[in-house]
């Protein structure tokens, strides 16, 4: 059944279109709620956790085209809606993604939304209560967003400073979801699916990763990530030997610093 305000899905059912996607609780249910309660969606976690791929099966599994803009210190709020450019000889209006996003609807991502400048809050702000516009000054226009626009945006809070964290106005507008890694059984079949790896080596660079994961004095930015984890994975199915593989996949990618890399590549050789 459809109404104007639901979508037909059947969450039992993968759409095999989707990319591969293990969920880690209920973040399946509460996107597709959202979604269907025209509420934007704010996604938070580490790097590499599968905040990214979550969206990109979600768009999939609903039916939506995704805008994705990455998010930078030079990103300014007309980078999102759009300029005029000079072309032909003329100057032309050009639509930036949220702007497409709103106007042919589907999901807007911004991701790392934290590094973006500030005015563009000030742009998505409207978007994201129940008014769903998006006003543009320099064009005197006055978009209202149709039922299939979704906003998302995510962060890491990780590495963002206090200053750089979203203000209470700006979080409290979204429904929130928090990643973390999956748990190990759950990312040793990531792994397998992923690459086709074996049980057995997959199970060892899960213990690597848990290893990995919980030196405390190592002085590292970020643990090891899935992401890192399907690298190394990829490496060691493709037959490069596993020790080698786990100091490109992963330990060379987490420091620069060479008594910590000899320190992780001590753990790498304890498991392999
Ligand atoms: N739950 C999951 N199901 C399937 N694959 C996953 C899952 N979690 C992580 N992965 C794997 O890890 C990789 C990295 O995930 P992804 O790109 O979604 O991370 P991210 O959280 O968006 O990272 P970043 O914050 O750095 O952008 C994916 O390409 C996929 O191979």
């Amino acid at each position: 059944m459809s109404t104007a305000n639901t979508v037909e899905l059947n969450l039992g059912v993968d759409n095999e279109a989707a990319p591969f996607y293990l969920p880690q609780h209920n973040e399946v249910e509460l996107f597709t709620h959202a979604y269907e309660n025209q509420l934007p969606v704010l996604i938070k976690g580490p790097t590499g956790c599968g905040k990214t791929r979550f969206i990109s099966h979600m768009a999939e599994r609903l039916g939506l085209p995704l805008h994705t803009v990455s998010c930078h210190d030079d990103l300014t709020a007309s980078d999102l809606v759009g300029r005029y450019l000079i072309g032909d000889g003329m100057t032309q209006w050009h639509d930036g993604p949220l702007t497409r996003a709103v106007r042919e609807g589907g999901i807007c991502y911004l991701d790392e939304v934290v590094e973006a400048r500030k005015d563009t809050t000030v742009v998505i702000h409207p978007l994201t209560d129940d008014r769903r516009i998006l006003p543009i000054d320099r064009t005197n226009e006055l978009l209202h967003a149709p039922k299939n626009f979704m906003l998302v945006v995510s962060y890491n809070p990780g590495y963002q400073n206090l200053m750089k964290g979203l203000k209470p106005s700006t979080r409290q507008r979204f429904i929130s979801m928090s990643f973390n890694y999956l748990k190990p059984e759950e990312e040793r079949r990531v792994l397998e699916a992923e690459t086709g790896l074996d049980s057995a080596n997959a199970q060892r660079l899960i213990n690597l990763a848990t290893g990995l994961r919980g030196l405390k004095d190592m002085d590292l930015e970020e643990g090891a990530s899935t992401r890192l984890l399907v690298y190394a994975a990829t490496l060691i199915k493709a037959g490069f030997d596993p020790v080698e593989a786990c100091r490109a996949g992963l330990v060379e990618s987490l420091t620069d610093d060479e008594d910590t890399i000899t320190a992780l590549m001590e753990v790498v050789k304890a498991n392999f």
